[in-house]
């Protein structure tokens, strides 16, 4: 069948409004139409293809980058694109590039540690790209005081760095602490004096992230003047007097909160993406399985296959609730930080880290599925997958590696447990571990299947397995005399407990999203199935904790998965419909399987001849080194 829709029959069999469903996914009407309107645009200019981008050498693919970037600053300004669109005009682009880590690390950094005397000064130049910032914190090797390495934007672009260093005076060290450093000349680009900067290398799959200049640094003898340490936290006086305003220190890594929040975010972008790829080629797909000379199945109708798209399908959109809650929690500690309450950042801290780590690991993972989930065909750059994948992965590693974070939030819940002693009460995403005494004891009330539906149910389960396992934890280290020890040697379960409350928040936030009013019709009930999918699913997943803490039995957790498969077979005539609603141009997709019109074979077919080994019948090389050998093998055989 050439051209058409080819997906139009599954289209059909949506029990939704997808449109309605469209604004739920974009946060608002005004989001979607701002999302929509930029995205249309983006997919419309030729200087924005992208899909040669695995065919050009290192150079070619970074100085396209940087024409692209020059060219959707100039968009920026004739078209007098807001604050907003023009982040989603570099959200579209889809290219990973400086101009990331100067408007989402530089420019924060200056914003949340600055004086309002050093905003002044260094934001409008910030806004105009009159200077190019990057953020410099990780070190070639441990400590801070060897070489700077892997900072994006570093290597060959930025002009200026917020450096993070100790600060030493009169002989003492005052820890680590954000500077501005000129790193290049304003007028020809080239290195300031006592500066050494560059690109580190090549880093994993071929385009994906090499579109970005991670760099090296190093400093010899370089002055910065007194005004460029960033001070709104600490600082050192004409005379060199170091002070602390009345702040908590680690206000010094807010920007991380600020970043891992977008990262969560963006999480939900790069796994539904990856989902609407193996759901839309998943229902092209017809593979065996018919009946009386009938067509053959489609392999979304393979059991199998749903149990393994469908719970990303519901990750996707739980990602992108837990997120939208997560930017909440963002700005309402940024009011109180403002209005010097600092009481809830530990938990900003914790939150952030937390599900930075989950939602990166899950995404990370979700997109090499899908890439199987989509057979042979996946491993083609032309599915879009493989970049997907080489871009995202690192994910798990930047803004902390994950088991590092997972390891701040463990040391939240200790913390936490230890002070119900002395009476404090537990609020936010904690406030469960003030029914400890409770939900150390109870006894979940499941008996048939659909009895898992019930959001109390769901949550009490997951609220006792999280409770139990951090309480463990906490009894566990008791028994060491050296809390570190034991803090290290435990380290394995701790890491456990901490995914366990990380979860119960994504599940808990799922509910509490449909616990609002939500317009359209079918929509809720629809994301209703994704609730539950995404919440049977971890258990089914993580039973082991479930069974071995006593919160569920055998019988129970066999319920859930019973439940589960009921739920993949409501989420099937959906699941067209439900990709649809990330409103994602071709464009951004960027994948031939992932095509809205599902004419997935003609273009495979017509794809596969615009490869540059295809430009001639015979290859360069034949004359050098196929044809002696073929004349080679010629004479053996004679002999
Ligand atoms: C290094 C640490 C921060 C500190 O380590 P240490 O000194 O050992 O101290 P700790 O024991 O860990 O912590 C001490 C106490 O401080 C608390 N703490 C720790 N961190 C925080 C925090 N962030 N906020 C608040 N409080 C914090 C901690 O709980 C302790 O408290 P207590 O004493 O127990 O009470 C270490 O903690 C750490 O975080 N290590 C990880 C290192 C890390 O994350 N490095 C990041 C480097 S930067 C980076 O990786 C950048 C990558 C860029 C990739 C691109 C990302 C996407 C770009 C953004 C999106 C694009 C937007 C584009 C916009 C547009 O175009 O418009
Ligand atoms: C693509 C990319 C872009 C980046 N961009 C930037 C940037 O713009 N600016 C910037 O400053 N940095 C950047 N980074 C660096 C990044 O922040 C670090 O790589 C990250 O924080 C991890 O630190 P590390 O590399 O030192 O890993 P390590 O800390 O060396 O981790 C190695 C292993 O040790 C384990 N480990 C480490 N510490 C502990 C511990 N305490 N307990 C248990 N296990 C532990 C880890 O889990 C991991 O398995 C970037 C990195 C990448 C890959």
């Amino acid at each position: 069948m050439e051209g058409g829709d080819h997906l139009a029959h599954e289209r059909k069999k949506a029990q939704f409004d997808v449109e309605a469903m469209k604004i739920v996914w974009a946060g608002s009407r005004h989001a979607f139409e701002v999302s929509d309107r930029i995205s249309k645009l983006v997919a419309s200019d030729p200087a924005f293809r992208k899909d040669n981008r695995p065919m050009l050498s290192r150079k070619e693919l970074f100085k396209n980058t940087l024409r692209k970037a020059a060219y959707a600053w100039k968009r920026i300004i004739e078209l007098r694109l807001s604050e907003e669109e023009a982040s989603k005009l570099r959200f579209y682009v889809d290219e990973p590039a400086f101009t990331d880590l100067h408007w989402g690390m530089f420019l924060p950094a200056i914003k949340g540690q600055g004086t309002e005397e050093q905003q002044q000064k260094w934001l409008p130049l910030a806004y105009k790209m009159q200077i190019i910032g990057c953020y410099a914190q990780t070190e070639l090797g441990h400590g801070s005081n060897s070489s700077k390495w892997w900072p994006g934007g570093l290597g060959k672009i930025s002009t200026h760095a917020v450096v993070y260093a100790r600060l030493i005076t009169d002989g003492q060290d005052h820890g680590v602490h954000g500077f501005i450093v000129q790193l290049r000349s304003l007028d020809d680009h080239s290195p300031l004096p006592g500066i050494t900067v560059g690109d580190i290398g090549m880093k994993f799959g071929n385009g994906a992230y090499n579109t970005m200049d991670n760099g090296v640094l190093r400093f010899d003898h370089v002055r910065i003047p007194r005004d460029q340490m960033l001070m709104k936290v600490s600082q050192v006086s004409r005379e060199g007097k170091y002070s602390q305003s009345n702040v908590p220190r680690q206000l010094v890594y807010g920007t991380m909160v600020f970043v891992r929040q977008t990262i969560v975010a963006d999480a939900s972008c790069a796994l539904s993406r990856a989902v609407c790829i193996a759901t839309r080629y998943s229902a092209v797909r017809r593979q065996f399985g018919s009946q009386n000379g009938g067509p053959e199945t489609q392999v979304i109708d393979y059991k199998t296959q749903q149990s393994r798209l469908f719970p990303l399908l519901a990750s996707a959109y739980a990602f992108r609730f837990v997120g939208e809650w997560l930017k909440w929690l963002y700005t309402d500690v940024t009011q109180r930080l403002q209005a010097n309450d600092f009481s809830t950042l530990p938990e900003a801290h914790a939150c952030t880290a937390g599900l930075k780590s989950l939602t990166t690991a899950a995404t990370a993972d979700g997109i090499e599925e899908c890439r199987k989930l989509c057979g042979g065909h996946g491993y083609l750059c032309s599915s879009g997958l493989p970049e997907l994948f080489a871009v995202y992965v690192p994910a798990c590693t930047y803004e902390g590696d994950n088991t590092v974070l997972l390891l701040q939030v463990a040391r939240f819940l200790v913390k936490t447990l230890s002070q119900l002693g002395s009476g404090k009460q537990p609020v936010g995403t904690t406030a469960y571990m003030g029914q400890v005494e409770h939900l150390m004891q109870c006894h979940c009330n499941v008996q048939k299947a659909e009895d898992w539906l019930k959001p109390a149910v769901i949550l009490e389960a997951f609220e006792a397995r999280s409770a139990r396992m951090s309480v463990a934890c906490a009894k566990n280290l008791s028994k060491f005399t050296n809390p570190e020890e034991g803090f290290a040697e435990l380290s394995g379960d701790l890491v456990e407990a901490a995914i366990a409350h990380c979860q119960l928040i994504i599940v808990s936030k799922f509910i509490e999203k449909l616990q609002q009013d939500i317009p359209g019709k079918g929509v809720k009930q629809q994301l209703g199935v994704l609730c539950n999918i995404y919440a049977l699913f971890l258990l089914h997943k993580h039973q082991g904790d479930f069974l071995s803490t006593g919160c569920i039995t055998p019988k129970q957790a066999y319920l859930a998965n019973e439940q589960l498969r009921a739920l993949y077979s409501q989420a099937r005539p959906n699941a067209i419909a439900l990709v649809d609603a990330f409103n994602y141009t071709d464009h951004y997709l960027g994948s031939i399987l992932g095509c809205y019109d599902g004419n997935v074979y003609p273009k495979l077919y017509e794809a596969a001849w615009k490869d540059p080994l295809n430009d001639s019948v015979v290859p360069d090389g034949y004359r050098e080194y196929i044809w002696p050998m073929l004349k080679q093998q010629l004479r053996t055989a004679r002999l």
